[in-house]
C-alpha cells in the first residue's frame, strides 16, 4: 500500500477519534440549561476545567460564590462532569442529613486497588459496614489508649522546637508539624516509632510521601480520561505508584501477621488502628476481653456488621495514613501562625492553659476543656479549612427546596467561599476567635462552619485529629510564643491547588519568660 495512504487512513482515524471524544467529553454539557439553573458556558472537553485551573480552585470556588449571590444553586463543568454548588445553608443540611440516603456516595475517582477500598471511596452498604465497623476505633476508650503515643510525639516536637528556640532561627512552622504528625500516624496506626525530624531517610516518610504525591496524577486521569476508570489495571497501569502501596500493603500484611500470632499466643495486645482492624476480621469482636463495655455495646448497634475483607484492612491502614497527615498539620500549623500574627489572642489562649493545666504534661482528660482553644481552632479552620470543597453524588432524581437534582448529579458544598462569606463572617479576613463564642455561635446558621463535614459520612477521625492537635499545642504554648520575624512572608498567600502557603509559615519561637 502506498505510503500516503496509509497516513491518510491514519489521520482520518485520528479525526475520527478525536470526534468521538469530544462528543463523548461533551455529552453532559447542557444538563443546567435543561434543569434552569445558572451556570458557566462550558467549552467542549474541558467544561470549565481551564478557567478553574487557571484562577486555581481557591478563587474559582470564591469567584462563583460571589457570581451567582442571589441563587441557592449554580452550576460548572469539571471536563466532562456537571457539578452543582449548593449555596444555601439549608439545602446544605438537607443534603448531608435530611435526605443522606440519597446522597451517599462521593464522587468517583480513578484509583487502583487497594485504594479503593479506603473508606472516603467506598459505596451504599460497603461503606456503611466498614464505617460501623471502624468507628469505634475513634471511641474515648481507644482514645484514650492511644494517648501515650500522641504524648510521646508531642515531647519530640517540643524537644525540637526547644532547640530552635534556643538557636534563635526562624522555623517553617508547616514542614515541622508535618513530622509530628508522621511520628503520630505511624505509632497510633501501627506502633512504629519514628522520629520523622531527625531521620528523614525513613522508608516509612518516605513511602508516604510518594502516596501523598501522586494525588495530581488520580486527578488528571480522572478527569481527562473518564472513560479509563477501572481500566488502566487490566492493562497493566497503576496510577498510583506502585512501589510505594506495595509497600504498604505488605507493611499491612506482614503487622497483621505479627499481630495474628501475637493473639493466638495470648500475649498482650497493641492499642493501636491496625489491631481495632485486625479484630473486625474475627466475629467474635463482642466478646473481646480488650474491650470495655460500652466499646462493645457500640459495635452491637452496629447489628448485621460483616467481617472486614483483607483488601478492606489494607485501605483503612492507608486511608488512616491519608487522612491524617496533611490534614492534621495543616492545621496546626496556621493555628500557631495566625496566634504568632494575633499576638493577644496567644496570651489569651496561654492563659488558659496556665490556668487549666499549669505546667503539668497535657493529658487526655485536660484536652477537654480548653474552650478559647477550640475558638481559636475553630477560627483557624474556617480560614484554611483542609477539606475545602466537598462533595456527594445523588443516587435517585430529588427535588430539594424547589430545585430538581437528577440521579448521578454531582453536589458540591463550597465551603472555602462559605467561610469567607462577609454576610456570614463580617470583616472575614481577621482572625477573631470570639466568633466561636456561645452566644455569636447560636446566632448564625450552623452549616456555616464545615471543617469536618456534616451528617453520616462527616469526618470519622475528628476526635482524633483534635486530640493531637490541642496536645502539641498546648505543649508548645506551655513554654514558648511564636512571633513573626523577618522571614515571615505576609500576607499569606495559598499555593495554586492547595492549602499550603506558598512561602512558608515562617516564626520565630521566644521563651515564656520573655
Ligand atoms: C484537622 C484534621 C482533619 C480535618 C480538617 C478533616 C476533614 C475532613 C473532611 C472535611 C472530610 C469530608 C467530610 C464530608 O464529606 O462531610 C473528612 C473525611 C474523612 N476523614 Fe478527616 N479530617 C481531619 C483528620 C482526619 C484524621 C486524623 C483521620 C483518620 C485518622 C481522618 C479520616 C477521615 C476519613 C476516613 C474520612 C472519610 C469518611 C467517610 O467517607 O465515611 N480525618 N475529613
Amino acid at each position: 500500500m502506498d505510503l500516503s495512504w496509509i497516513i491518510t487512513a491514519l489521520l482520518l482515524l485520528f479525526v475520527g477519534l478525536l470526534i468521538i471524544y469530544t462528543i463523548y467529553m461533551s455529552a453532559e454539557h447542557g444538563v443546567f440549561r435543561k434543569l434552569g439553573i445558572p451556570a458557566l458556558t462550558p467549552i467542549p472537553v474541558f467544561g470549565n476545567f481551564l478557567r478553574e485551573m487557571m484562577t486555581g480552585p481557591f478563587m474559582f470556588q470564591e469567584e462563583l460564590y460571589r457570581t451567582y449571590k442571589t441563587d441557592k444553586v449554580y452550576g460548572y463543568y469539571s471536563c466532562k462532569t456537571p457539578i452543582l454548588f449548593i449555596r444555601d445553608l439549608d439545602m446544605i443540611r438537607d443534603i448531608a442529613v435530611k435526605h443522606f440516603g440519597n446522597f451517599v456516595n462521593r464522587r468517583e475517582f480513578q484509583i487502583d486497588e487497594p485504594l479503593d477500598h479506603m473508606l472516603s471511596m467506598l459505596k451504599d452498604d460497603h461503606w456503611k459496614n466498614v464505617r460501623n465497623t471502624v468507628s469505634p476505633t475513634f471511641s474515648t476508650g481507644k482514645l484514650r489508649r492511644m494517648f501515650h503515643h500522641i504524648s510521646d510525639s508531642t515531647r519530640t516536637l517540643v524537644e525540637h522546637l526547644r532547640e530552635q528556640k534556643i538557636s534563635g532561627k526562624a522555623v517553617e512552622l508547616k514542614h515541622l508539624v508535618s513530622c509530628y504528625t508522621m511520628d503520630v500516624i505511624a505509632s497510633t496506626g501501627f506502633s512504629v516509632q519514628i522520629n520523622s525530624l531527625q531521620e528523614k531517610k525513613s522508608d516509612f516518610v518516605i513511602k508516604a510521601k510518594e502516596i501523598m504525591d501522586a494525588a495530581g496524577r488520580v486527578i488528571f486521569a480522572s478527569f481527562f480520561l473518564p472513560f479509563m476508570n477501572k481500566q488502566w489495571g487490566k492493562i497493566g497501569i497503576s496510577i498510583f505508584p506502585k512501589g510505594p502501596l506495595d509497600f504498604f500493603s505488605f507493611f499491612v500484611d506482614d503487622a497483621l501477621k505479627n499481630r495474628k500470632e501475637v493473639t493466638n499466643n495470648g500475649l498482650s495486645k497493641r492499642n493501636d488502628f491496625l489491631q481495632l482492624l485486625l479484630e473486625s476480621e474475627r466475629e467474635d469482636i463482642m466478646d473481646n476481653d480488650n474491650m470495655s463495655k460500652d466499646e462493645a455495646q457500640e459495635l452491637k448497634i452496629s447489628t448485621g456488621r460483616k467481617p472486614l475483607s483483607h483488601t478492606d484492612i489494607q485501605g483503612q491502614a492507608i486511608i488512616f495514613l491519608l487522612a491524617g497527615y496533611d490534614t492534621v498539620s495543616t492545621v496546626l500549623s496556621f493555628t500557631l501562625f495566625l496566634l504568632a500574627q494575633n499576638p493577644d489572642c496567644c496570651s489569651q489562649l496561654q492563659r488558659e492553659i496556665d490556668d487549666k493545666l499549669g505546667k503539668r504534661i497535657p493529658s487526655y482528660d485536660n484536652m477537654q476543656d480548653l474552650t478559647y482553644m477550640d475558638m481559636c481552632l475553630n477560627e483557624a479552620m474556617r480560614l484554611y479549612p483542609p477539606g475545602f470543597q466537598l462533595d456527594r453524588v445523588c443516587n435517585e432524581d430529588i427535588v430539594i427546596d424547589g430545585v430538581l437534582i437528577p440521579k448521578g448529579m454531582t453536589v458540591s458544598f463550597p465551603v472555602f467561599a462559605i467561610h469567607r462569606d462577609p454576610e456570614i463572617w463580617p470583616d472575614p479576613m481577621r482572625f477573631d476567635p470570639e466568633r466561636f463564642s456561645q452566644a455569636n455561635k447560636s446566632e448564625r446558621h450552623p452549616y456555616a462552619h464545615l471543617p469536618f463535614g456534616q451528617g453520616p459520612r462527616n469526618c470519622i477521625g475528628m476526635r482524633l485529629a483534635l486530640l493531637e492537635i490541642k496536645v502539641a499545642l498546648s505543649a508548645i504554648l506551655q513554654e514558648m510564643t511564636p512571633i513573626i520575624c523577618s522571614e515571615t512572608v505576609l500576607p499569606i498567600r495559598l499555593k495554586f491547588f492547595q492549602m499550603v502557603a506558598k512561602d512558608g509559615l515562617w516564626v520565630k519561637l521566644t521563651d515564656r519568660a520573655n
